[in-house]
C-alpha cells in the first residue's frame, strides 16, 4: 500500500491546451493517505473519473506527476500500479462462474489455491452470492454482475488502492445501503486506501472518513463530513452538502458584524475587511424565526420531510429555507429570521475567509 501524491496535476483533453477553460482538471496538488477512506463527490463533469483514470494510469496527464508513496508512476502503466478499480457498470467473464469471475485476479497472481477458496468465499459471503458461487455469470441481472465486479475489486488483499467510479448506481436502492456498509467494514478490516467517487452526497458522507469535493475541475476542499457541513470552504460545498443547502446574502463585514440589507448582524468572530464580493453563509439548520432582529422574512410555504419541517421563505425576494426540528411549532406571525452569530461563515469570491485567531 501507499500513499498517492499528485503534483502540478493538470489535465487537458485537447491538444495545445492554454486557456483555463480548456482543463478538465485545474491545476492541483494532493495527497491521499496510506490507507484513508475518502470520497471524491462533486456534479456532473466536475472532473472526477478523469482524476480517477489519471491515478488508476488509464489516462496519462498532460501535466504533472503521479507518485505512489516515493516512486513516479506518471507513466507506469496500469498493470503496474497494482490498483483495482470498479467502474460505474458490471464488468464480468459471461462464459465464466461466479466463483471464476471472483478468483481471476488471485490466479492471475499465482496465489495458492486453499488460500483463493478461503477469499472467494469470504468476499462471496460479503456481496450475497454464496449460494450462486457455481452459475455463470450470463444470464444474471445487472445488480448482481455489479456486485461480482465489486466482489472482483476488493478481492485481493495486496492492491496499492481500490477506485471506486459511482459503482452502486446499478445496484437496487436497498443494496446500496448495505454494500456501502460492508465497503466500510472491509475498509477497516484491511486498511486499503480508498477512493470513491460519486455525485451523491449521502454516499458520500457515509462512506469516507474524509470528502474531497471538486468543482469545475478543481479540488475545493477535503475534509470530515463535520468540516464540509460546519465550515465550507467555498460556495460550492455551502450549498452541495447539505439538504437545503446553505442560505447565502451579500455582506459587508468587519470586525464582528456583518451588514446585509442594510441591518446589522452579529458574527461569532471578528473579520478583518475581506475584498472582492462579500457573503455570509448560514445553514438553513441554524435560522430561527422571530418577530425582531435579524432579516426580513416572508414564508412561502412549509414542507414536511419527516423528522423535521423545512420553512421556504424569501428575504428581500431571495429564497432562503429554514429548517424547524422535530416537535417546534411555527409561529404564524413570524416575519424574520435571524441567525446563530457562531455559526455564519464569511465568504470572499465564494472562498471561505478565515476569522481572526483561526488556525487553519
Ligand atoms: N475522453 C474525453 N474527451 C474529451 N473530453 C472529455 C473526455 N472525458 C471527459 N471529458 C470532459 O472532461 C470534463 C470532466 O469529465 P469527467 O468525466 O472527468 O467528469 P465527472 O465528474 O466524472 O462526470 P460524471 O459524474 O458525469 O461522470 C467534462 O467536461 C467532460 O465533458
Amino acid at each position: 500500500m501507499a500513499q498517492i501524491t499528485l503534483k502540478n496535476l493538470a489535465h487537458s483533453y485537447k491538444p495545445n491546451a492554454t486557456a483555463d477553460a480548456d482543463f478538465a482538471l485545474k491545476e492541483m496538488d494532493h495527497v491521499w493517505q496510506d490507507g484513508g477512506a475518502y470520497a471524491l463527490l462533486g456534479s456532473s463533469g466536475c472532473g472526477k473519473s478523469t482524476l480517477l483514470n489519471i491515478i488508476s494510469g488509464l489516462l496519462r496527464p498532460s501535466h504533472g506527476r503521479v507518485l505512489f508513496g516515493d516512486r513516479d508512476v506518471t507513466d507506469a502503466a496500469t498493470a503496474e500500479r497494482n490498483i483495482a478499480q470498479v467502474f460505474q457498470f458490471p464488468v464480468v467473464y459471461d462464459t465464466m462462474t461466479v466463483r471464476d469471475n471472483l478468483a481471476f485476479p488471485l490466479r492471475n497472481r499465482g496465489m495458492e489455491p486453499d488460500y483463493i477458496k478461503a477469499r472467494v468465499n469470504q468476499i462471496a459471503a460479503m456481496i450475497g452470492m454464496e449460494e450462486i458461487l457455481n452459475r455463470k455469470a450470463r444470464g444474471l441481472t445487472a445488480d448482481a454482475k455489479q456486485k461480482i465486479s465489486l466482489g472482483r475489486g476488493m478481492v485481493r488483499e495486496d492492491v496499492n488502492a481500490i477506485l471506486f467510479d459511482e459503482p452502486l448506481t446499478v445496484i437496487d436502492p436497498h443494496m446500496k445501503f448495505e454494500l456501502r456498509t460492508q465497503l466500510k467494514t472491509l475498509h477497516r478490516e484491511f486498511g486499503h486506501t480508498m477512493i470513491y467517487v460519486t455525485h451523491d452526497q449521502t454516499e458520500a458522507l457515509t462512506f469516507a472518513d474524509k470528502v474531497v469535493v471538486m468543482y469545475d475541475g478543481r479540488v475545493v476542499q477535503m475534509g470530515t463530513p463535520q468540516e464540509l457541513f460546519e465550515r465550507p470552504g467555498h460556495s460550492f460545498v455551502g450549498y452541495f452538502i447539505g439538504s437545503p443547502g446553505m442560505n447565502f446574502f451579500d455582506a459587508t463585514v468587519a470586525g464582528h458584524t456583518a451588514t446585509v440589507l442594510g441591518e446589522t448582524l452579529a458574527l461569532g468572530a471578528s473579520y478583518a475587511p475581506p475584498k472582492g464580493r462579500v457573503q455570509i453563509g448560514i445553514r438553513p439548520e441554524f435560522c430561527v424565526l422571530g418577530r425582531s432582529g435579524g432579516l426580513p422574512f416572508s414564508i412561502r410555504r412549509v414542507e414536511d420531510v419527516g423528522r423535521h419541517r423545512i420553512i421556504r421563505g424569501t428575504v428581500a425576494g431571495a429564497n432562503v429555507n429554514v429548517t424547524l426540528p422535530e416537535g417546534m411549532e411555527i409561529d404564524a406571525d413570524a416575519n424574520r429570521v435571524l441567525f446563530a452569530p457562531e455559526k455564519i461563515n464569511v465568504y470572499a469570491d465564494d472562498w471561505r475567509v478565515s476569522p481572526e485567531g483561526e488556525e487553519n
